[in-house]
């Protein structure tokens, strides 16, 4: 299979479709970046990375981060996580408040926003919220193997400026008594999680480990245990574009997680990561041409998690 073909002709394909939907403009910074960027990025186990488009230049990763932080809290707090958190799709919108008041401040998942605000509190434990980011970003640098990879802090303070909704949740939360930190400590590596500036290229590297059960497959360091990987990837199959997960699910067939940067990351176990990012949303806060393009790369792969192909076998 010739991948580097593959993601040519797909990016070719769509070309003429960039900017399309809608970017997200509640976070006024976000709203500033130009609507016609597209890139995808393919990596595979040797660490080779097919690229087209716009592969290099960083985008505000936002929800794509709480895979990682994610796999942080677990490898900080264990099984004890799920005391705090859900596993179960919630079928609401990324920030909706509904279900915390019914479900006592439990959140479903930890990828709809108040999920991971729970999962960033145990992310940072005991440490200070400074501690808990430096971790978080040294983390991404070696996953990534690349020291450029920081934060915007300009996305951080718009994103934090504007942050009432997510106040509303933290604060609603900690009223259940289910944060362990003060909620504007939590908060602050929140805003600063989602602001993650990484290129596509970086985003794919970076994410190996969750299709290599763990591994990093060039330098086989371990980032995170096997069981921890197959059930993160499990919870992007199910919940990680929140109510448009079925679809994606449906469409596409890959483990992802979609972010309102326009990114989405999707795992394909055994074989490779991609990172896509193209800033039009659909109505559910994912990459309307980000989607389409991983549809794409499954039809011509054949990598659904959903497919046999009987001459592999
Ligand atoms: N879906 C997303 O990417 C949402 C993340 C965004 N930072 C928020 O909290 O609203």
């Amino acid at each position: 299979m010739d991948l580097q073909q593959i993601v040519d002709d797909t990016w070719n394909a769509l070309a003429d479709e960039r900017g399309c939907g809608t970017p997200a403009r509640y976070i006024p910074a976000l709203a500033e970046v130009d609507p016609t960027k597209f890139g995808i990025a393919v990596a595979t186990r040797s660490g080779e990375v097919h690229c087209a488009g716009d592969t290099d230049e960083p985008f505000s990763i936002q929800s794509i981060s709480k895979v990682f932080v994610l796999a942080q809290a677990l490898e900080r707090e264990g099984l004890a996580l799920w005391d705090a958190v859900g596993r179960e799709p919630s079928g609401n919108a990324f920030n909706s408040i509904v279900q915390l008041e019914r479900e006592k401040g439990i959140p479903r998942n930890p990828f709809i926003n108040s999920g991971a605000i729970v999962t960033t509190d145990r992310f940072i434990g005991d440490r200070g919220p400074d501690e808990a980011v430096a971790d978080l970003l040294a983390k991404l640098q070696n996953m990534g193997r690349d020291d450029d990879i920081g934060i915007d802090e300009r996305v951080a303070r718009s994103e934090s400026e504007t942050g009432a909704r997510n106040r509303s949740l933290a604060y609603f939360m900690a009223d259940f008594g289910r944060l362990l930190n003060p909620v504007e400590d939590v908060l602050s590596v929140y805003f600063r999680q989602c602001a993650l500036a990484l290129t596509c290229r970086q985003l794919a590297d970076a994410a190996l480990f969750l299709a290599f059960d763990g591994c990093d497959p060039v330098t086989r360091e371990r980032m995170c245990s096997r069981e921890r990987t197959r059930r993160i990837n499990a919870l992007m199959l199910l919940c990680g574009h929140y109510d448009n997960s079925g679809e994606f699910a449906f469409d596409v067939g890959f483990p992802g997680k979609s972010g309102v940067g326009g990114g989405i990351l999707a795992s394909i176990p055994g074989r490779a990561t991609i990172a896509v990012w193209s800033p039009g949303l659909n109505r559910w806060g994912t990459s309307l041409l980000g989607a389409r393009a991983l549809a794409q790369i499954a039809d011509r792969t054949g990598w659904s998690v959903f497919s046999g192909r009987l001459d592999e076998i």
